[in-house]
Formats: structure tokens, sequence, C-alpha cells
């Protein structure tokens, strides 16, 4: 069954949106999109030199103006950048223009996820799981606030997620849809 419409995965650092993304994607036939490896594009550097640049500000303002095309285009999946949701505007488009799934897991799973990787300029800092704890009490409430669907990602292979997914957007989706 072709599955009608965008889906568009939200959720921290670490949570899987890059690479369940893809393999949901490629699953379902749909074009896939990340917000961040879009900014990279277009500007034409590392999302931690945009940061040194511009500050976090810039950063923002960049993510805003990438989702709001994305948002408007057909049959995509997009991974959203992690902070995608601390916009209102970010929030209300992502919810008028298609199927929002958080991808949600634990601090403990998204510091090993993300404890490799130096691309990510939030996390440099002397505690990164702390600050991971911190982004997760204080974003959680938003990501839930935006999202048609919510699933727990940790303990899980990404193979396993995407299937899980598939399943659930089958009959979710479709209802969506028609609502
Ligand atoms: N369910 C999972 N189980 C184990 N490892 C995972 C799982 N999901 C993702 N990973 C691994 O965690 C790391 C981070 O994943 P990914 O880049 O997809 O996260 P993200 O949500 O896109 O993060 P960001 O917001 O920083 O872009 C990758 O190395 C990926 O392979
Ligand atoms: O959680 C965040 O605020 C971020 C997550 C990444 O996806 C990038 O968008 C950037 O590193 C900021
Ligand atoms: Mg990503």
């Amino acid at each position: 069954m072709k599955i009608p419409g965008n889906f568009f995965l939200v959720g921290l650092m670490g949570a899987g949106k890059t690479t369940v993304g893809r393999a949901l994607a490629r699953a379902t036939g749909k074009t896939f999109y990340d917000s961040d490896h879009e900014i990279e594009a277009r500007t034409g550097v590392r999302i931690p030199t945009i940061f040194e640049l511009e500050g976090e500000t810039g950063f923002r303002g960049r993510e805003h103006d990438v989702i709001a095309e994305l948002v408007a285009m057909k049959d995509i999946v997009l991974a959203t950048g992690g902070g995608a949701v601390l916009n209102p505007e970010n929030r209300a488009n992502l919810r008028r223009g298609g199927f929002v799934i958080y991808l949600r897991a634990s601090v403990d799973d998204l510091y090993l996820r993300t404890a490799h990787d130096k691309n990510r300029p939030l996390l440099q800092t002397a505690n990164p799981k702390q600050r991971l704890a911190e982004l997760f009490e204080a974003r959680d409430p938003l990501y839930r606030e935006v999202a048609d669907l919510v699933v727990d990602t940790s303990r899980q292979t990404v193979q396993h997620l995407t299937h899980q997914l598939l399943q659930q957007l089958e009959q979710k989706a479709y209802a969506h849809r028609q609502a």
C-alpha cells in the first residue's frame, strides 16, 4: 500500500531522525530530506562553523527558512534538526504540512549515540550528558505538542523501528489524511 503524504521526524540529537528517516523514505518510496544537511549544502560549511560565525540565532534563522520551504513539498520524509521545534512557526509549519513522528530515546541512549560525534555544537561542553538531560526536559513537551505519533527508540534496532513505523503509518497516516 502506498502511504500518502509527508512524514516529518522530530526528536533530540541522537534519536535517529536522520538514520530512521532515510530508511523510512527508502521503504515508502518517498524523497528524503534532512534540514541539517540542506543547511550545510546551501551554505557550503558544516553546522559548527555556522554556529561559530553566526551564533545559534543565525543557525535558527536558516533552519526556519529551510523547514518552511521543505514542508511545502509533496511526498517527502524530512528529518528535522533537534532544535527545530523551539520556533513556534516551525511547529505550526510541521503540523500543517504532514504527519509528525517523535522519535524518543532515553538520555543514556542519546548520550551513547552522540558521544563520538563532534558535529553537534550544543554538546561540545564539559558534561554533554547533563546537557542532553537539560535539553530533554525542555524539549520533550514541545516534541509531544507537534507529534501525531510518539515512538520509543531505546533498545530497538533501526531495522525494527522502520518496520514498526511502517505498520503504524499505514493505519494512522491514512486516517489522518481523511480527517
Ligand atoms: N535505534 C538505534 N539504535 C542504535 N543506534 C542508533 C539508533 N538510531 C540511530 N542510531 C545511531 O545513533 C547515531 C545518531 O543517529 P542520527 O544521526 O540518525 O540522529 P539524529 O536524530 O538525526 O541527530 P541530530 O539531531 O543531531 O541530527 C548514529 O550513529 C546512528 O547510527
Ligand atoms: O538539538 C539541537 O539544537 C541541534 C540538533 C542538530 O540536529 C543540529 O540542528 C544542531 O546541531 C542543533
Ligand atoms: Mg540528524
